[in-house]
This record gives C-alpha cells, structure tokens and sequence, in this order.
C-alpha cells in the first residue's frame, strides 16, 4: 500500500495530503537561528532520571529504529527545563543521511548534521502515550545532533544490535541500556512549541533540542546506513534520508533559552 515514507512518491511533500496538519500553525522540525533566541530567565535546568533496568527492545519501524522502554511507573523521566509536570521516557530513535553533508532534521543557521537522536517523553498527567499524543502538551522530546568526530563509544551497543534488526518489523531484546550515556555534557537547550516530525504530525511536541552535539566517527554513521525501509524478501532499500526538512516557523515565538 502507499503508506507514508520518505521517497519521491510518498516522502514529505506528500504528506499533507493525507495529513492536512502538516501545513500547521505549529509544525516540526525549524530552523534553529540562535541570534534571534529570546532569552527567558523563567526557564529552569532540564531534570532527566532514566533507569536503565526500563529498556525493553530495539526495533526497525520501517521508517527508523527504536529502543523501547517500560513506561508503566516514574522511573525514567523528564522534569524541569520549560515544562511542567511529570514526563515518562517512551522511546528514543534517530533520522540521519546517505552521506554525512544531511540526515538531522533541526538545522543551525541553516547547517544540516548528519544525524539526530530523539528521546520521546509523554505527560503522565494523561492516562497513556497516545492519549497525550493528542493533547497540545502531551509529549516533550528532547533532540540530540550528532556530529561527525571520535567514535562514540557509548552509542556502539545500540549499533551493535543491528544486525538482528536489518529489516522492516524485526525486533529484538535490548536491555539495560541507559540513554543518559547519549547525552553530552552540557545540557542547555533551545524550546519551542511543534509537532511529531512524522505522520500524524500531531502538533502535541514541546521540543527541547540541546545545544551541544554528541560525536559519531563515519564508520558508525556508515552502520546506520546498513539498515533497511524494506521488509525481508522485499527488493532492499537502504534506511537514509528518513529526515523531514524544516517548517515554517508560522510567528511562533523564537527559541527561548535558558538563563
Ligand atoms: N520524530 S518525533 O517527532 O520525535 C516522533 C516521535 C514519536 C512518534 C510516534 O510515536 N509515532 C507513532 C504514534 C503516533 F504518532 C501517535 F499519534 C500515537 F498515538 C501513538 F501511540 C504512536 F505510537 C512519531 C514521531
Ligand atoms: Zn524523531
């Protein structure tokens, strides 16, 4: 079937057709101008707690892979920074290139990194995921860029795991893996109100993307690239360029700092 991808038939441009809010007042991802961010000394330090022990599994989704996390109690969370409340970790993922010039969805001045982590967070003041999926402060998802540079040692478990995962639908176990190890040493962020950056582009998304990128050495970007958009049996894809490209900022308020 014509589902949604990110090909010349079905890649973003098309979107809108089948989900009219991708031409939304708050769409994701932006261009990130850090000149015109607009300071706000209201914004606290973000507050991340993840327990490794919630780590369920590594899955090829068909458009990127996850890692699950049990999501049923407050052990991995998301406070402070520009959201209120509680925010449960439900999974992270990434969208990269072909090639190391593309691949992050956010930009910086415009400059494209290869690749960008998303670690997806949902309000416990709703009663699931989904639910607050379609609440406008239902989910937060903190954004990490990788750029090209030292191995990363730490990201190297979740490479390891590809293999078992190559195509569409496969799964595997994945467990204790603690995401704060992706995290760089600085936590300050950028924040603005958007969307999920794929389809159903539910504009339910605070977005706190970090300043500081992680590193990733081309051999490991290159590991990416051997996963697959197709199934098993299937004529193969590579998984590449699963990225949208930024939206309008539709007089959103710039990007707010922290002190
Ligand atoms: N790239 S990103 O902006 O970080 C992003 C994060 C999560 C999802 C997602 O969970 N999709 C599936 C999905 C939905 F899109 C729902 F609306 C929903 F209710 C779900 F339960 C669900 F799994 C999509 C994009
Ligand atoms: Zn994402």
């Amino acid at each position: 079937s014509h589902g949604w991808g990110y090909g010349p038939t079905n890649g973003p441009d098309k979107w809108g057709d089948e989900y009219p809010v991708a031409n939304g007042p708050r769409q994701s991802p932006i261009d990130i101008v850090p000149n015109e961010a607009v300071y706000d000394s209201s914004l606290k330090a973000l507050k991340l707690s993840y327990d490794p022990s919630n780590s369920k599994g590594i899955l090829n989704n068909g458009h990127s892979f996850q890692v699950d996390f049990v999501d049923d109690t407050d052990s991995s969370t998301l406070t402070g920074g520009p959201i209120s409340g509680t925010y449960r970790l439900r999974q992270f993922h990434f969208h990269w290139g072909a090639s190391d010039d593309r691949g992050s969805e956010h930009t910086v001045n415009g400059i494209k990194f290869p690749c960008e982590l998303h670690l997806v967070h949902w309000n416990t003041k709703y009663p699931s995921f989904g639910e607050a999926a379609s609440q406008p402060d239902g989910l937060a998802v903190v954004g990490v860029f990788l750029k090209i540079g030292a191995a990363n040692p730490r990201i190297q478990k979740v490479l390891d795991s590809f293999d078992a995962i190559k195509t569409k639908g496969k799964q595997t176990t994945f467990d204790n893996f603690d995401p704060m190890t992706l995290l760089p040493a600085s936590l300050d962020y950028w924040t603005y109100d958007g969307s999920l950056t794929t389809p159903p582009l539910l504009e339910s998304v605070t977005w706190i993307v970090l300043k500081e990128p992680i590193s990733v050495n081309p051999a490991q970007m290159d590991k990416f690239r051997s996963l697959l958009f197709t199934g098993e049996g299937e004529s193969p894809c590579c998984m590449v360029d699963n990225y949208r490209p930024p939206q309008p900022l539709k007089g959103r308020q710039g990007i707010l700092w922290p002190q």
